[in-house]
């Protein structure tokens, strides 16, 4: 297990909300606004799925490294802090992800 968190990363990029866009890539995106953080994030998303696909580990890793910094910056660019992201991700821990499918209205079947 390593001892770097998601919540380390967060507060780095809450603290570079502070600095300079010339000094802080962190900065020029949350200066650039919501759409360009999530124009990145999209871009990542989809190199970590064509490294998935190519089965390449290390670009696996060096993409979700990518994707998970983008995430956070995005979250930040709207103020949604990664805080309330866990406590979505704890309320659904109470049910399957069949089960809650299957409670959503007009659902057919639980599983494909
Ligand atoms: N984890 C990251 C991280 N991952 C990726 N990136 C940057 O994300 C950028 C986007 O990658 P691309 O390959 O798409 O680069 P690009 O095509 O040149 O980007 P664009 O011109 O399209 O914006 C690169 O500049 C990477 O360096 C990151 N930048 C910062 N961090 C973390 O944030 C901290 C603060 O960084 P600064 O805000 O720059 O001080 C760093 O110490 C790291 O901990």
């Amino acid at each position: 297990m390593h001892s770097f968190s998601l919540d380390d990363l967060a507060a780095i990029i809450s603290a570079r909300a502070q600095s300079t866009a010339s000094s802080s890539y962190t900065k020029s995106l949350l200066e650039a606004g919501p759409g360009r953080a999530a124009k990145k994030f999209g871009e990542e998303a989809v190199e970590l799925v064509i490294a998935a696909v190519e089965g390449k580990r290390p670009e696996i890793v060096s993409e979700a490294a990518d994707v998970l910094y983008h995430l956070l910056v995005l979250l930040a660019s709207r103020g949604v802090t990664l805080d309330e992201a866990l406590a979505e991700l704890e309320r659904r821990t109470s049910q399957s992800g069949h089960e809650e499918k299957a409670a959503r209205p007009g659902a057919k079947s639980a599983a494909r």
